[in-house]
């Protein structure tokens, strides 16, 4: 099946890759067209542009920054939308909010093109190993036919009805992810400032009843203040400002996400967005020292 793919930053360069793997003619594009380059060696092709690949391609995937890089793909000249036609499809798997991807459906759809927003939750690793959990949602036809790529990038998808509800879904889950990340860098600091081991503090939590893969997996590069980026803290500050968003359409009170968020944009504000969003951690430990890190 021929597939493109738009995007090739840390998820989608690996699932590209895998697609590529397990037999699919992948097409990719990249903003950046030197980061192309490791996949065409491995038998892709290229596109120059979104529209490009969108003409070779019966599917075309993107896996992008955000919202404004979503629509720029979609919207700006050599765009998806160029080429979009009925009898092709469009699947977006981005983390964006509802409202970016309802503008993305409708300009699809009015060019007879069919739409799937499909984030997903699972990071480097799961992209890796074909692990994501896929949250899609709208056009149910091209859902089903994007069940082989889907079986290859992950281990379960859902379908969860009309666009936007995918979007929703993932920023709900990645508020908690946020919030929980906080937490376990106030947890990680308290413990150290009390002369506790942090270590022994990660493996008391991990044999009750809030242990997760998270804080297994986090909890000890955490220690040693290394954050090699797997899921960088720009994209889940985003994430949790798109969250805190939705909250304020439906009035749910969410203070402890805010307070989260708020650490986020510390980080960045600190030049730490680019690290992997544990970094967070060196906010907590600078709060937690009146302003000297520990
Ligand atoms: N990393 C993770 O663990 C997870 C990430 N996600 C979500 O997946 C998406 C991608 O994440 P990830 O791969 O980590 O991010 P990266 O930052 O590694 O890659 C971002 C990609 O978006 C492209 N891009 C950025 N801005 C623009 C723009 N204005 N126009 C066109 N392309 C643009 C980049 O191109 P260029 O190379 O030119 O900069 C790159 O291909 C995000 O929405 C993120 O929230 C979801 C689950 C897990
Ligand atoms: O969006 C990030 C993730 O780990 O899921």
């Amino acid at each position: 099946m021929d597939v493109g793919f738009l995007g090739l930053g840390i998820m989608g360069k690996a699932m590209a890759l895998n697609l590529l793997r397990s037999g699919f003619r992948v097409t990719v594009w990249n903003r950046t067209l030197s980061k192309c380059q490791g996949l065409v060696e491995l038998g892709a092709s290229m596109g120059e542009t979104p529209a490009a690949v969108v003409s070779k391609s019966k599917y075309t995937i993107a896996m992008l920054a955000d919202p404004i890089a979503a629509l720029s793909v979609v919207f700006e000249k050599g765009g998806v939308l160029e080429q979009i036609c009925e009898g092709k499809g469009y699947i977006d798997m981005s983390t964006v909010d509802a409202d970016t991807s309802l503008k993305i459906n409708e300009a699809i759809t009015n060019k007879g093109g069919k739409f799937l927003e499909a984030p997903v939750s699972g990071s480097k690793k799961p992209a890796e190993d074909g692990q994501l959990i896929i949250l899609a949602a709208g056009e149910k036809e091209l859902y089903d036919a994007a069940i082989p790529a889907f079986d290859v990038l992950g281990k379960k998808s859902f379908f969860l009805g009309s666009v936007g509800n995918g979007a929703n879904m993932k920023l709900v889950v990645n508020m908690v992810m946020g919030s929980m990340m906080n937490a376990l860098s106030e947890g990680l600091s308290l413990a150290g400032s009390s002369g506790l081991s942090q270590q022994t503090f990660l493996d008391i939590l991990d044999l009750g009843a809030i242990a997760n893969p998270m804080f297994k997996l986090k909890g000890p590069a955490m220690i040693q203040s290394s954050y090699p980026p797997a899921f960088p803290l720009k994209h889940q500050q985003k994430d949790m400002r798109l969250a805190l968003a939705l909250g304020d359409e439906n009035a749910v009170s969410m203070p402890v996400a805010a307070a989260a968020n708020e650490a986020f944009k510390k980080a960045r504000s600190l030049g730490l967005g680019d690290l992997d969003f544990s970094a967070v951690h060196e906010i907590v430990k600078v709060i937690g020292s009146s302003g000297e890190a520990k």
